[in-house]
């Protein structure tokens, strides 16, 4: 068959696209989606679940060891193998981040990029539920203007959080902490303590995930079809012209038939930041020494694939109760730099920017040169100055329900200098991906984190909250003091940090010379028609989670596209 668009990957952000394109009745569209449509399973419907479908079949699972230094301890990556993607397995927490931070993705060469062009796609995507008062009271404040009201996305709070025994303590905690109520984290300016919208249907109680917002109201579309399998590598035109140009896709089936798709126009890939790169790879596009050694022939030359991909650092606490919390705990606590190093923060800015040149050097070095260190140095130095001067918030403190009627407060680190990659592992395998994630590799990334934790640690010490905590259940205040040391952090983070699966950038959207593999049009360089669209191409971290992000950039990107029809 072909079509005039084929999409790799039906997920977060593949349907976006898939949906807007199609909305034209003369543009085809196929999306080449590797797992089943599970809108009607119990369990993917269901907005109580998060960690429930881990090991289903619906899950990817992808392994990574950490370096010696961090106790070589194994890792697990994870994505959504569905319609719909990660969205139909994630927690559905909702978080733009900071307008610095987009406004940064202008500055590294993306023109038009930036906090108030995503931001009206944001809009133009979401249908925002506005909670009860019985929500409001218990933190569910929002900024209508900062959301949208008709588009697909249904985005809103649980119903169940009315009944909660939790926010008042926690409120007055962190306003004595310094970081009072927000009234809304959508709007760009997400610094203090405020519950967290999801994307779900607060009345019927079910997941809203990308499947049910863009591909249930086209379904019926004759021009859109999904077809079932694994997207293997992109066939190209003949001919060496300036610009490869892709004719298609070939895709493995369900019984095992490899097949071809013909695309008259584009190829798009939304496969995620685990796999994209892999498709990219597979069809000869990336970093000519990694192909080589996978016996790949080098179609476009573009050693950014795969490199720069950078995920959250992650660490959970577990809390006794001493009164119980009813109802759900969907809080974010957002600090800044100097909330987290109070008085330090200056010094610390300058003695972390001398070093930046160090650490581009080194993290160069982790991938032969791939990216050269002066242009991670750039890109550095631009996340520093978010850091320092732009005082985005640099992490998020997020407690839940531990199921078992205890509290697990996880807390992460939104800007981290330790970036990983993830390349194909071998010339066929288009499944398992090899990952090096290198968590906390630079001595600040475990400043940061240790002084995040600390944050954490003391709130949770501090009145009112105290009120309802018997004790640190994990790791416990034997292992880890109120007072630890920062050999006590580094000995307890170094064992129990993780990867918090908010992975970006391992194909993005920069210019070339910075390590970028698409351009602002999310072209792949080197190409005439090869898009990708998902997480990989978000060139930096952002604070919060990725799923906004993601929906917001597939919005913007879909735009793109069709300009240029134009
Ligand atoms: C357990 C978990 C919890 C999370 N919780 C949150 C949260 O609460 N809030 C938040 O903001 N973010 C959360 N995230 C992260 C967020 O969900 C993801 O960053 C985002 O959904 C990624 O979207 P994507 O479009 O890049 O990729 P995906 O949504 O993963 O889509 C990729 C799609 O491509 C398909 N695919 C892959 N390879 C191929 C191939 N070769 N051929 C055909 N199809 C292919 C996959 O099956 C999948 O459907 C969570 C992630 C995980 C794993």
């Amino acid at each position: 068959d072909t079509f005039d668009y084929v999409i790799a990957g039906g997920g977060t952000a593949g349907l976006v696209i898939a949906n807007r394109l199609s909305e034209r009745s003369d543009i085809t569209v196929a999306v080449i989606e590797a797992g089943d449509d599970v809108r009607q399973d119990p369990g993917v419907q269901s907005i109580d679940f998060l960690f429930a479908n881990f090991n289903a079949s619906i899950n990817y699972q992808y392994p990574s060891v950490t370096g010696p230094e961090l106790g070589s301890r194994n890792l697990t990556y994870r994505a959504g193998k569905a319609l719909g993607g990660t969205s139909a397995i994630n927690g559905m927490v909702y978080i733009r981040g900071d307008k610095a931070q987009y406004d940064a993705w202008e500055k590294l060469g993306n023109k038009g990029w930036n906090w108030n062009s995503v931001f009206s796609y944001y809009k133009l995507g979401e249908r925002f539920i506005a909670p009860s008062s019985a929500q409001i009271e218990v933190g569910a404040t929002y900024d209508a203007s900062v959301h949208g009201d008709s588009g697909p996305l249904d985005n809103g709070f649980p119903f169940i959080i009315s009944n909660g025994s939790f926010y008042d303590k926690a409120r007055a905690t962190w306003e004595s902490l310094g970081l009072g109520p927000i009234t809304d984290l959508n709007g760009g300016d997400p610094r203090g303590f405020v519950a967290a919208p999801q994307t779900l249907d607060p009345e019927a109680g079910v997941r809203e995930d990308s499947a049910r917002a863009y591909y249930t109201p086209a379904e019926a579309r004759t021009n859109l079809k999904v077809i079932k399998g694994t997207v293997k590598r992109i066939t190209w035109a003949s001919g060496s012209g300036k610009q490869a140009v892709a004719t298609g896709f070939e895709y493995v089936s369900p019984s095992g038939a490899i097949i071809k798709v013909g695309a008259r126009k584009e190829v798009v890939i939304s496969a995620s930041a685990y796999r994209s790169p892999l498709i990219l790879e597979a069809s000869g596009v990336g970093n000519p020494k990694i192909l080589k050694k996978l016996g790949i022939p080098t179609k476009v030359n573009l050693p950014g694939v795969g490199e720069s991909m950078q995920d959250h650092n992650i660490v959970a606490m577990t809390y006794n109760l001493s009164n119980n919390i009813t109802g759900r705990i969907g809080y974010a606590t957002m600090p800044t730099a100097q909330d987290v190093f109070g008085s330090k923060t200056s010094s610390l800015a300058a003695s972390t920017f001398k070093k930046l040149r160090s650490w581009a050097k080194a993290l160069s070095a982790t991938s032969d040169g791939a990216i050269s260190p002066s242009a991670i140095e750039r890109r550095f130095r631009i996340q520093h100055d978010l850091i320092f001067n732009k005082n985005i918030t640099i992490a998020e403190l997020f407690p839940t329900n531990t199921g078992d009627g205890g509290l697990l407060e996880q807390f992460w680190t939104s800007m981290p200098f330790s970036w990983g990659s993830v390349h194909l592992s071998s010339r066929d395998n288009i499944e398992v991906p090899s990952i090096t994630a290198n968590l906390l590799s630079t001595d600040f990334d475990l400043d940061m984190l240790t002084a995040v934790g600390r944050l954490s640690q003391k709130a949770y010490a501090t009145a009112p909250l105290t009120d309802l905590i018997a004790d640190n259940s994990s790791p416990g205040y034997t292992k880890l003091p109120l007072d630890a040391s920062d050999e006590q952090w580094a000995t307890f983070l170094k064992a129990n940090a993780l990867n918090a699966l908010h992975v970006v950038g391992s194909c993005a959207m920069l210019p070339k010379e910075l390590g970028g593999v698409v351009d602002s049009d999310v072209k792949v360089h080197g190409t005439r028609n090869v898009r990708v669209v998902d997480a990989s191409i978000i060139p930096m971290q952002l604070s919060g989670h990725t799923m906004a992000p993601v929906y917001g950039v597939a919005e913007m990107a879909a735009d793109r596209i069709k300009a240029s029809w134009k």
